[in-house]
């Protein structure tokens, strides 16, 4: 039996396990998130983040090991609307006006948000009395982060939530987003989108076959993947000894051109340059692009790769 305080995280995957068929979509998941935190789960398509987010909703169970919500099980603190969350699939709803919808869904909770203050954090005060089947995909998203908060939840899960919106409509949700998590609440959302994670989590975990593969800071995760790329001309010479240089955690050759990721930029460079390889050489910082690419590259890929960030 579990209890419930206000230590308890707001989510803990204890060696999780979902399969369906023979894929495991969640394999042997370990992951907790603290109250209060922002937390982004990122991941190339398949990686598992639905499967994931599913099982801490209670909408499926694991076949193995614990999904815990604020110490309990899923499906009663998503019960007890402690828990709101934005899915990929919409039910289309219509002729109801924005408050009508929202007003709706909170009278099924046992202590709701009151009506005006969801509309107010999900900037929906001015189109309160619009009908629902009339607003634009920004605005029907909006709405569907204020269903989400009806039942005054402190975690709230969004699976996705900006897919298919445009910067401006982007920029607003993360706005009403950050209003919620300044009020002392918990926020795990999946996405694509690297800048997304980085610019609105505290902390990135990254999946892939249903593990975590990093789990970390936008910056611990750069550096994770060698915190710093050099590039220089190879001039027609051979690539066998670029792997073994110091610092170096992995390497691509394109074209002639020899790309280097390295925690040790100086040791890297001191190296090429006594070795005179030092032709229309680059140092940059490893970008969070390429410290995701670095980190799910698939195993058969040349390039040697760091297993975590932590
Ligand atoms: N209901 C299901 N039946 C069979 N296989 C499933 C089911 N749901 C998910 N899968 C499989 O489990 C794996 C993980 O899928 P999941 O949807 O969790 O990934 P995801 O990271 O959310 O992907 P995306 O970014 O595309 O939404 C995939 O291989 C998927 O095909």
């Amino acid at each position: 039996m579990t209890t419930d305080s206000p230590h308890d995280p707001a989510v803990a995957f204890t060696a999780a396990t979902k399969t369906y068929g023979a894929v495991r979509a969640v394999d042997g998941l370990d992951l907790t998130v603290r109250q209060g935190e922002t937390v982004a789960l990122l991941g190339r398509n398949g990686a598992g983040k639905s499967t994931a987010i599913g099982l801490l909703l209670g909408l499926d169970e694991p076949d193995s090991g614990r999904v815990a919500v604020f110490g309990t099980a899923p499906d009663r603190a998503v019960a007890a609307g402690r828990v709101g969350a934005m899915l990929q699939e919409a039910r289309p709803v219509s002729r109801v006006t924005v408050r009508e919808l929202v007003g709706f869904v909170a009278r099924t909770y046992p202590s709701p948000m009151p009506v005006d203050e969801a509309l107010a954090l999900a900037g929906l005060t001015a189109l309160a009395g619009r009908r629902v089947d009339r607003l634009s995909g920004g605005q029907t998203q909006r709405v569907r982060f204020a269903v989400a908060l009806a039942g005054n939840p402190e975690l709230i899960v969004l699976d996705e939530p900006t897919a298919a919106l445009d910067v401006e409509a982007r920029q607003e949700f993360w706005d009403s987003m950050r209003g919620y998590a300044r009020r002392g609440n918990t926020v795990l959302f999946s996405t694509h989108y690297l800048e997304e994670a980085d610019a609105h989590a505290d902390r990135i975990v990254v999946l892939d076959s249903g593990r975590v593969l990093a789990d970390g800071t936008g910056e611990e995760l750069k550096r994770a993947a060698g915190g710093s790329l050099v590039s220089f001309d190879l001039a027609g010479g051979p690539t066998d000894w670029l792997g073994l240089l110091p610092g170096v955690t992995s390497f691509e050759v394109r074209g002639d051109r020899a790309r280097l990721r390295t925690g040790d930029s100086d040791a890297t460079v001191r190296a090429l340059a006594r070795r005179d390889a030092v032709r229309s050489l680059e140092v940059a910082p490893v970008s969070l692009n390429d410290a995701f690419l670095a980190l799910t590259r698939p195993p058969h890929a040349t390039a040697r790769t760091p297993e975590t960030a932590r």
